[in-house]
């Protein structure tokens, strides 16, 4: 029996991405501020945004792959940054980003692309139930003859989702892994997510732009933009607010969104000042390079168990700042 206690609590979430000493550079604005949301065992929540409103951040907050200070952030009453139990364990799942391109393999991170059979790589993945390795296999539909190196790209993610999803999680995050998957693959897939929420008790944030198939698949809307939550409901709700298909719903509210950033570009530029809000990273400032001759070198790098990837080519102007948990 799932417990009734909420699986996921963010309250008054704040986070701003650390400068090159492991702190948020002196002066810069929160990227995440005053967000809380509460989900409890069931939950299938949409999170939706425009580019860059902060989604994956939060994801990767929940997945603890970013340090926030432990009451912020709850998933199954525990912080997820410093009790690492929970990922071991695989009660918190993360699918994102880094995900997609290196897989977690055996405790070893091994590229997507090698010379390898799917069967040895989902074999490979221990203490899984025997009968949820079939069913996800039969799902996803996979050939476990295939040679990682000479498949497409769509059997590849089936694979790596197939993997992913082999230990029965309480908790999974997902920021949009569905984009290389045929329309059947897609639906199968969120049918099976959606049985896992109503059967096992599951929650799962999921991450995307793409809403085909998804009209009644969540059973809450999480909007968020600039890092601050706009709408957070239950679907009913949202569907008696809204006349509109969940696209378009969605599509008026970036549209609003949209049009009223323009506004504020508009009336800052007519006061002399930056269309663009400026940032402030380290002691130096980014923002329009228009107005700013600076290089961006920071990668948010932090010492203890946090890594990144350091750019600083000559020829960069913006480096692709990642900060990752080990
Ligand atoms: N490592 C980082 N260091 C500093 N800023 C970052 C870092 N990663 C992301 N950001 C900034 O945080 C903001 C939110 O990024 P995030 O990736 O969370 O957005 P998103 O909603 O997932 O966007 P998308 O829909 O494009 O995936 C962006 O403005 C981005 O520039």
């Amino acid at each position: 029996m799932p417990s009734s206690d909420p699986t996921i609590v963010i309250d008054r979430l704040r986070f701003t991405y650390p400068g090159i000493d492991g702190h948020p550079p002196s002066g810069s604005k929160p990227l995440i501020e005053n967000f809380s949301l509460t989900l409890n065992a069931g939950d299938r929540c949409l999170l939706v945004g425009s580019n860059g409103a902060g989604k994956t951040t939060i994801l990767k907050i929940l997945g603890g792959k970013h340090m926030v200070e432990p009451h912020m952030v709850r998933v199954l009453g525990r912080s997820a940054f410093h009790d690492t139990a929970l990922t071991v364990s695989g009660d918190l799942c993360y699918l994102g980003g880094e995900w997609r391109r290196d897989m977690a393999f055996a405790g070893f991170d091994v590229p997507i692309q090698m010379a390898v059979s799917a069967e040895k790589l989902i074999f490979g993945v221990g203490g899984v139930d025997p009968k949820r390795r079939v069913e996800l296999i039969n799902i996803l539909d996979i050939d476990l003859s295939w040679k990682m190196h000479k498949v497409s790209d769509g059997q590849r993610r089936r694979v790596q989702i197939c993997m992913g999803l082999l230990k029965a999680y309480k908790v999974l995050l997902l920021d949009e892994i569905t984009v290389d998957l045929d329309v059947l693959a897609r639906a199968n897939l969120l049918k099976f997510l959606r049985r896992e929420c109503e059967e096992r008790g599951a929650t799962i944030i999921y991450a995307t732009h793409i809403f085909d198939g998804l009209e009644d698949w969540p059973s809450h809307m999480v909007y968020v933009s600039h890092g601050k939550l706009q709408i957070s409901m239950p679907m009913d709700k949202i569907k008696e607010i809204s006349k509109l298909s969940l696209m378009r719903t969605v599509e008026s509210w970036l549209r609003k969104e949209r049009d009223e950033e323009r506004l504020r570009r508009r009336e800052r530029k007519a006061n002399g000042l930056p269309e663009f809000e400026e940032r402030i990273e380290e002691s130096r400032v980014t923002g329009d390079p228009a107005h700013s001759a600076v290089r961006v070198i920071n990668n948010g790098w932090a010492a203890g168990r946090l890594n990144s990837t350091v750019a600083g080519e000559e020829n960069f102007l913006f480096s692709s700042n990642r900060v990752l948990r080990q």
